[in-house]
C-alpha cells in the first residue's frame, strides 16, 4: 500500500478521462480536444452539451434534433413541483434542487433508472437537461410563492431558461451572454462535485444519485457557492473604494475572499473568469452600469496586489448574472444546471470503465485499547 498522502488529494490523479483536462501551463481548458474558450466564442451551449455527450460537435441539423429531443422532455412531473412547493421559503435553492433531482429519479419508468448502458444514461442526461432548469427556476418560484413559469418551446433552450427565471424573454444580447456563461460552467475536469458524482457512480449507483451528490458538493462556498458570496460582497461594498476597504479588512482578519484562488490554477488566471470579465464589460455598458464593472476590476487589482491571487470564474459570473436580473439565490443552482451535462458525461464514462473508488487512510488514532470489563 502506498504511504504517500496528499491532503485534499491535491494533484492526485483520480481517474482517466477523455472528457476534459486543465492544461494550466498553456492556459487551455481542453474539452474533448477543443479549447473551451474557443467553443465559448463560437458555438452554443447545446453544441457543447452534444459534444460532451457524443464526443463530437454536432452539425447544425444534428444540434436542432438534439434541441428537439430536449424539448420533448420538458413535461415535468407535477408531483415533484407540488413537493417543492411544500418546502419552507427559507430553504436554500441548492437544497430545493437536491430534493427535486432526487425525486425525479422515481419518475423513470420500468428498468430505465437501473440501466447503466451508455444509451440509457444518455437518455437520462437529456431528460435532466430538460428538467433541471425547471427545478432551478420553478423551485425558486415555488418557495418564494411566485407563479411557476412553464417552458416556452418557441424559445431556444437558453432563452427559455432565462425566461423561466425572470419572466421576460431575454434580448439576443442577454441570451448570448447567458449562453456563454452556461458553456464556461459546463465542464471542468475533476472538481469536487464531479469527483463526488464519479465516486457515487462507481458503486453502480444511478445518474440521479450521482448528480444529487454533486449538488450537495457544489453548494459549498469553497466550490460553486462562491458565486453567491461574491455578489453579496459586491452589493455590501457598493463602490470600488468600499470594496477595496472591505477586502483589506477581510484579509487583515485572515478571511478568504470569495471568487479568488483555485486549487488547480493556483497563481494563474482562470481563463473562464477572463471571458466573463469581457462579457461583464459589454453587459455593463449595455445596461448603463459601468460602476459595477469598474468595482470588479478594482477588486481584482486589490487581490493581485495583496495576495497574488487571481479571480476564478465565480468572481465575474456573479455580476454578470446580477445584470441579467437573476436573483442571487439562483447563481449556484444555475452553475449546477450548466454543469449537469459535464457531470452526466462523467457518470457515463465511469459506468463504461468502472472500478469502485475505495481509497485507504493514514490512521492517526489510538490502538490497543480494550473495553473495561464488568
Ligand atoms: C468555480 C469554482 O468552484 S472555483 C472555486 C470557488 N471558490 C472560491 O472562490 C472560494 C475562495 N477560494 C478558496 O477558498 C481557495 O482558493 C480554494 C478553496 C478555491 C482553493 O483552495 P486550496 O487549493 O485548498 O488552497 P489553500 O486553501 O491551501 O490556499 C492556499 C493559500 O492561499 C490563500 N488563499 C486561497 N484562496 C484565498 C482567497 N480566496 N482569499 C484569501 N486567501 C486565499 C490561503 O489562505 C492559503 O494561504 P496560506 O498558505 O498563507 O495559508
Ligand atoms: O475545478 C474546480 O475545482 C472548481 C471549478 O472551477 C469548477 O468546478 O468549475
Amino acid at each position: 500500500m502506498s504511504e504517500r498522502y496528499q491532503p485534499g488529494l491535491e494533484n492526485v490523479i483520480a481517474s482517466e478521462t477523455g472528457i476534459s483536462y486543465l492544461d494550466v501551463e498553456n492556459e487551455e481548458i481542453v474539452l474533448r480536444g477543443y479549447d473551451l474558450m474557443e467553443l465559448a466564442r463560437t458555438v452554443t451551449y447545446l453544441d457543447v452539451a452534444c459534444l460532451l455527450l457524443d464526443g463530437a460537435l454536432p452539425t447544425a441539423a444534428e444540434r436542432d434534433v438534439f434541441e428537439e429531443r430536449i424539448k420533448a422532455e420538458y413535461a415535468f412531473p407535477p408531483q415533484v413541483m407540488s413537493m417543492l412547493q411544500l418546502l419552507p421559503k427559507e430553504s436554500h435553492v441548492m437544497d430545493v434542487l437536491r430534493t427535486g433531482i432526487s425525486a425525479l429519479a422515481s419518475f423513470e419508468e420500468g428498468q430505465e433508472l437501473e440501466d447503466r448502458s451508455k444509451a440509457a444514461n444518455t437518455r437520462k442526461a437529456i431528460r435532466l437537461l430538460a428538467k433541471v432548469p425547471q427545478i432551478v427556476a420553478g423551485g425558486y418560484r415555488a418557495i418564494t410563492k411566485q407563479p411557476i413559469i412553464k417552458p416556452l418551446e418557441s424559445l431556444s433552450y437558453t432563452a427559455n431558461f432565462l425566461y423561466m427565471i425572470t419572466g421576460s424573454v431575454p434580448t439576443p444580447m442577454e441570451e448570448a451572454v447567458f449562453d456563454q456563461s452556461l458553456i464556461v460552467y459546463s465542464e471542468h475536469e475533476m472538481p469536487n462535485s464531479t469527483f463526488a458524482a464519479r465516486v457515487i457512480a462507481s458503486t453502480q449507483s444511478d445518474i440521479y444519485g450521482a448528480l444529487t451528490g454533486a449538488v450537495a458538493s457544489l453548494k459549498g462556498t469553497l466550490h460553486g457557492g462562491a458565486n453567491e458570496a461574491v455578489m453579496k460582497m459586491l452589493l455590501e461594498a457598493g463602490s470600488a473604494e468600499a470594496l477595496e476597504a472591505l477586502m483589506l479588512q477581510k484579509l487583515a482578519r485572515k478571511e478568504r475572499i470569495m471568487g479568488f484562488g483555485h486549487r488547480v490554477y493556483m497563481k494563474k488566471p482562470d481563463p473562464r473568469a477572463m471571458l466573463m470579465k469581457e462579457a461583464l464589460e459589454t453587459l455593463a455598458q449595455d445596461k448603463n452600469e459601468p460602476e459595477l464593472y469598474q468595482m470588479c476590476v478594482v477588486g481584482e487589482q486589490v487581490m493581485k496586489r495583496e495576495k497574488q491571487l487571481y479571480p476564478n470564474l465565480d468572481y465575474y459570473a456573479a455580476p454578470v448574472y446580477h445584470l441579467l436580473g437573476i436573483p442571487i439565490d439562483l447563481f449556484t443552482p444555475i452553475f449546477l444546471a450548466a454543469r449537469t451535462i459535464g457531470v452526466s458525461a462523467h457518470v457515463i464514462e465511469q459506468h463504461e470503465h468502472n472500478r469502485l473508488f475505495r481509497p485507504r487512510v493514514l490512521y492517526n488514532g489510538p490502538r490497543n485499547l480494550h473495553p473495561e470489563k464488568g
